[in-house]
């Protein structure tokens, strides 16, 4: 799975992050070891078997699905009923959607929408560098690549995620797109001595995850360079229902919620930690349009999370999941 991350060492020569190339191989080691996760071994099979399969020929990455196009002597070629089984060797499929040939990959959520709403604030990305923190199966990666940015990196510590980005770049057309996954979380991703060299740093989906959500913020931060933008994702709580909610147990059946302030509280924090032009640029409560049970991912999603007599109220009581983007500056 780190095969990959050859063509990353030249794009870090010459930049802020060049330390990087001494730093990350031993942290990928460790975070790749045997024991790491009983189902690694199982993962890296399917893996191995879809390395057989060839690359497509043509990516599109402006459309809902990620979509991998094969043209019809391939796809008469190729054996799709193993491509999938291998596939589904990787369910939990969450976020996406995929079209890979004919294989449609239809994901828990469709992670399309969130970009749809992000896209119009967020200008091009032509020759920036990005960094995507909890990038899960590496979705929205996929959809910055198509500004051709100079570099895109994912984090997240799930090595089943890592794997799914996997099978997408060993499918990809061109293998030295600059498009990255680091299976590491935030806090043991080194922090440059020369200082951030990323010009947007993305933070979707993780901050309710953390439980000291201030170092959290801190963290994106040091890893933008001066003038780089923060994008922020997070669940909020609507206004007029207080400042924050910390739930007493677990938040629409997750347990490992813990900060989900109001919009206003949140721009404070962004604040506080020294950001400047903090603004709110989408609010929006989570449809099951967006997060879903799907034939990839099989288990409860959204609906059975959410009062059946109120669909403005999760199952414990608590306000139903809204989510704000803050976008922000980094002045020095
Ligand atoms: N400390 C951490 N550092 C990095 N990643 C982390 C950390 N903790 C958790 N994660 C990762 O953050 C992701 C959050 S999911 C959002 C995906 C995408 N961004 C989306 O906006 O659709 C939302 C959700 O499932 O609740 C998961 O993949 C975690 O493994």
């Amino acid at each position: 799975m780190k095969h990959h991350l050859n063509t990353l060492w030249p794009l870090l020569k010459n930049t802020r992050l060049e330390p990087w190339i001494d730093e990350l191989p031993s942290l990928i080691d460790s975070a790749l070891e045997p024991d790491a996760n009983g189902n690694l071994q199982r993962w890296l099979t399917a893996l191995e078997y879809i390395d057989k399969f060839p690359r497509s020929y043509e990516a599109a990455l402006n459309t809902s699905a990620v979509t991998l196009k094969y043209n019809e002597n391939t796809q008469a070629e190729v054996d799709w009923t193993n491509l999938e089984t291998s596939l589904r060797a990787l369910m939990p499929w969450r976020k996406g959607p995929y079209q890979i040939g004919p294989i449609y990959i239809d994901t828990e959520w469709r992670s399309d929408l969130k970009w749809q709403r992000l896209k119009p604030h967020l200008g091009n990305l032509t020759n920036l560098r990005c960094l995507d923190v909890g990038c899960g199966s590496g979705y929205h990666l996929w959809r910055m690549l198509d500004d051709q940015p100079k570099l895109v990196i994912g984090i997240d510590p799930s090595l089943l995620f890592m794997a799914q980005f996997s099978v997408i770049k060993q499918l990809y057309p061109n293998p030295n797109a600059p498009i990255f996954f680091l299976p590491l979380p935030l806090e043991k991703l080194p922090v440059s001595k020369f200082g951030g060299d990323f010009d947007r740093v993305f933070s979707m989906g993780v901050l309710y995850h953390r439980r000291s959500p201030i170092d959290h913020i801190y963290e994106l931060k040091r890893q933008l360079r001066k003038e780089g933008q923060l994008i922020l994702e997070t669940l909020v709580i609507p206004t007029g229902q207080g400042q924050l909610l910390v739930p007493e147990d677990r938040y629409a059946q997750m347990r490992n919620v813990w900060f989900i302030p109001s919009v206003d509280e949140l721009i404070h924090w962004v604040k506080r930690c020294g950001f400047v032009n903090v603004k709110c640029v989408d609010l929006n409560q989570t449809t099951n349009e967006e997060q879903r049970t799907t034939d990839w991912m099989q288990w409860q999603s959204l609906s059975d999370f959410i009062d059946p007599n109120d669909s403005n109220k999760t199952i414990e009581g608590y306000p139903a999941p809204h989510r704000a983007i803050i976008m922000a500056t980094n002045p020095n």
